[in-house]
């Protein structure tokens, strides 16, 4: 299936909102109104990239996120619509999806929707049939009535061929409405997909609490899925002069054995993160009976069983691995393990815990014959 690219765009200033910053960096049902939309899209099976369009002030404040590109806004939504298109101009992506940072309410359907009528058309929004009675008013009195039939109020995302709305944005001379206005100015035919009237665009203060009553209804609270997992491994000591542990090389005087690099530490963080996805153990996806992974270095393991919670819409909450040995003494590397575990990862450092123990030189680990780990991870699909 060919992934798309959605761009957000979030360059806009939030006038009409009012507050004391733009309204997509203010708190929604215990989040920021852009993590909410940006999670709706990061989490979607069917796109590939995120291209995040800011305002130049809120660039530099933006800490990187693995899978979100980030690009600077315009002076109006249609000019920071274009920069994103240009960003993806000449990539393999064929659709994308333009949406409003300031609609975070939309639906996984909805985006799938848009993304199924792509498959046939060039252009797919959403939108909803006006269902009220119009009218023209003049002075605080009605002046006149509107017919309504035939008449839809537009929402995001709206979906396009890539090329195609890229050639109708370069051709378009000025600011529109939206992207659907300048498809249509450049011959494209849209069509019309279910809108959601839940998927409001925060425009005005009291915008604010509707969304977040309709979060909360069906979001995290309801919905959450938590999940724990554990780990645990064991190499045993043989000829060497250091030992791979959490990616980071310890010197002792003895090297762990295995068909791997034998970092006991990865392998259960590992472990502990497929058992919370009930996807089995490193064996079961890296059989040591393949040659390949010999001598393979461990954090391949942890990043393919990072991959697989990513794929399946899961973020990691936090990780707490326990070393139990004798020696190499742990205390003077945990922290570079800390760091290398979070890097590989792409958890928080201090969502990340190495610590050691010894086992007061009972078993195994007491009488220096190997290296134990026990690790848990939380993993988190709001
Ligand atoms: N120069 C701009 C203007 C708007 N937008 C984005 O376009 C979307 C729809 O615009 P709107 O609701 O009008 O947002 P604001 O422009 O922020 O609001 P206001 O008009 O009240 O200032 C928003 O996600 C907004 O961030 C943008 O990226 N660049
Ligand atoms: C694109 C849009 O959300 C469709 O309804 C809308 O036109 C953008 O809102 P704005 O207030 O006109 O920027």
């Amino acid at each position: 299936m060919t992934h798309a690219a959605a761009i957000i765009v979030a360059a806009g200033r939030g006038l009409r909102a009012g507050g004391p910053v733009p309204k997509q960096w203010r708190p929604l049902a215990g989040r920021r109104v852009i993590d909410w939309t940006l999670e709706r899209f990061a989490i979607h099976p069917r796109v590939g990239r995120i291209v995040l369009v800011l305002h130049p002030d809120d660039l530099a404040a933006w800490p990187e996120q693995p899978g979100i590109e980030t690009v600077a806004g315009g002076d109006s939504r249609s000019a920071s619509v274009r920069n994103g298109l240009d960003h993806l101009a000449g990539s393999d992506v064929a659709n994308v999806l333009i949406h409003d940072v300031a609609r975070p309410c939309l639906s996984e359907a909805l985006i799938d929707a848009v993304l199924d009528a792509l498959i046939t058309r060039p252009a797919a929004a959403p939108a909803l049939p006006v269902t009220d009675a119009l009218w023209r008013g003049r002075d605080g009195r009605v002046a006149g009535a509107q017919d309504r039939a035939g008449l839809y109020r537009a929402q995001t995302p709206q979906g396009f061929d890539l090329k195609a709305i890229l050639a109708a944005h370069r051709a378009h001379p000025g600011p529109a409405d939206d992207d659907v206005a300048i498809a249509r100015a450049a011959g494209l035919d849209v069509s019309i997909v279910p809108g959601e009237e839940s998927n409001l665009k925060i425009t005005h203060a009291p915008d604010f609490a509707r969304a977040e009553r309709i979060l909360r209804a069906g979001g995290p609270a309801q919905k959450m899925d938590i999940r724990i997992g554990n780990g645990y491994d064991v190499h045993r000591f043989g000829p060497g002069d250091h030992v791979m542990l959490c990616g980071v090389a310890v010197p002792h005087h003895r090297g762990l054995q295995g068909h791997s690099d034998a970092d006991v530490g990865l392998h259960a963080l590992t472990d502990a993160i497929y058992g919370a996805l009930a996807e089995g153990d490193i064996g079961r996806h890296f059989p040591p009976s393949e040659a390949e992974w010999k001598g393979a270095a461990s954090d391949i393991f942890l990043r393919h069983a990072v991959e697989l919670a990513a794929s399946k819409g899961f973020e990691i909450s936090n990780l707490d691995l326990t070393l139990v040995c004798e020696r190499p003494k742990i205390g003077p590397y945990a922290t570079a393990m800390r760091e290398s575990v979070a890097l590989i990862t792409g958890v928080a450092p201090e969502r990340v815990s190495v610590k050691a123990t010894t086992s007061e030189r009972l078993g195994f680990t007491g009488r220096e014959e190997g290296i134990a780990a026990i690790a848990t991870a939380a993993l988190v699909k709001p």
